[in-house]
């Protein structure tokens, strides 16, 4: 449905996209997942209409969309700010966009109800946003975007201003939501979790570029870069003479002492000291520090650990779950400059 080719854009000397291209199926829900600075909100910006980028190109079914204007395109950008009108109520918010369209008065009626039904809002309709919770207001500002029928639903860390357990809940409720309204969705995040449990496919972005695009399963499992292989996730990186081997935490195993005799061992073995067990119900994290790495190799097993903190251990992960990946250069997204 979208097509973004070759898209360049600079701030001065910061290249804030550096030819980025990404294809967004009809119905899809996509993610920009990457640090801060990383170029996300620029993308955004581009595909709402707000920025236009030095070079490249962008189309919509095949037609050029960067020669429309913002308030033609078919794309809403909902901020993390929700920006609601706080003199207004719940159901004036959700319905303003369609009176600026002056739409006749029955339809809008009609429109806003049934999307306040859809985010679970009826019995607030008449609430002003101040007498709302954070999750309720979130609703407000996604019942404002879907109502006006966008094909493209843009989100700027929708979930940023909620709490961890109201997060939790509005992550399903943004699934469910986008399954039933049909319209595909790009969502901005930094939060590599949040990128994982929401999006079909994950576009990962550093310095203005995008390092990988996948689902997430492949993202985790199939890292194609040593930065991919350190954003998405927990996971170890051994630097080596051609490359970087990734190891995930869940995929060493931790024996007592030497670790001689461990019939597991053919992928690496590393012994070291435990120093540090944090217990998370289902798993327990280990850090080990091994001599010769700058940083503790982390480990995850089931459940809470056996082995304590100042423990000598044995490490050790079969060969399949060894990834390599070539060592990055690291880019800097300003000019001219040393990373
Ligand atoms: N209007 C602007 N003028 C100058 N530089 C800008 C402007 N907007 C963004 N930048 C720079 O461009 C780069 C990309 O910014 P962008 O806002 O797209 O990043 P981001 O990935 O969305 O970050 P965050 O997660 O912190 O919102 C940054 O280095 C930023 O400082």
């Amino acid at each position: 449905m979208i097509e973004i080719k070759g898209v360049s854009h600079r701030f001065g000397r910061t290249r804030a996209l550096d030819d980025v291209s990404l294809d967004i199926g009809e119905g899809e829900f996509s993610a920009l997942l990457g640090p801060s600075g990383c170029g996300k909100t620029t993308l955004l910006r581009v595909l709402a209409g707000f920025e236009t980028p030095d070079a490249g190109k962008v189309t919509l079914d095949g037609e050029d969309l960067l020669s429309v204007p913002p308030h033609r395109r078919p794309v809403n950008l909902m901020f993390q700010s929700f920006a609601l009108f706080p003199h207004m109520s719940v159901e004036r918010n959700v319905a303003y966009g369609l009176e600026r369209e002056r739409l006749p008065r029955r339809e809008i009626r009609e429109r806003v109800d049934a999307v306040l039904d859809t985010v679970g809002l009826t019995a607030y309709a008449r609430r002003r946003p101040h007498e709302l919770s954070g999750g309720q207001r979130q609703r407000v500002a996604l019942a404002r975007a879907i109502v006006k029928r966008p094909r493209l639903l843009l989100l700027d860390e929708p979930l940023s201003a909620l709490d961890k357990q109201v997060r939790a809940e509005m992550q399903l409720e943004l699934k469910r939501l986008q399954h039933e309204v049909g319209i595909t969705f790009l969502v901005v995040t930094h939060d590599q979790e949040e990128a994982m449990s929401l999006a079909d496919r994950i576009a990962v972005m550093n310095a203005g570029r995008i390092e990988q695009t996948d689902a997430p399963v492949t993202l985790y499992e199939r890292p194609r870069t040593a930065f991919v292989a350190g954003f998405v996730g927990a996971n170890n990186l051994f630097p080596g003479p051609d490359g970087i081997t990734a190891v995930r935490p869940e995929s060493i195993r931790i024996c007592e002492g030497d670790g001689d005799g461990d019939p597991d061992a053919g992928g690496g073995r590393l012994t070291g000291t435990v120093v540090d067990v944090s217990f998370h119900g289902g798993t327990s994290h280990l850090a080990v520090r091994v001599p010769d790495l700058d940083r503790p190799v982390l480990v995850a097993v089931q459940g809470p650990s056996r082995v304590i903190s100042g423990q000598q251990v044995s490490l050790s992960w079969p060969p399949d779950a060894a990834v390599h990946v070539p060592a990055s250069t690291p880019v800097s997204p300003i000019e001219g400059e040393e990373p």
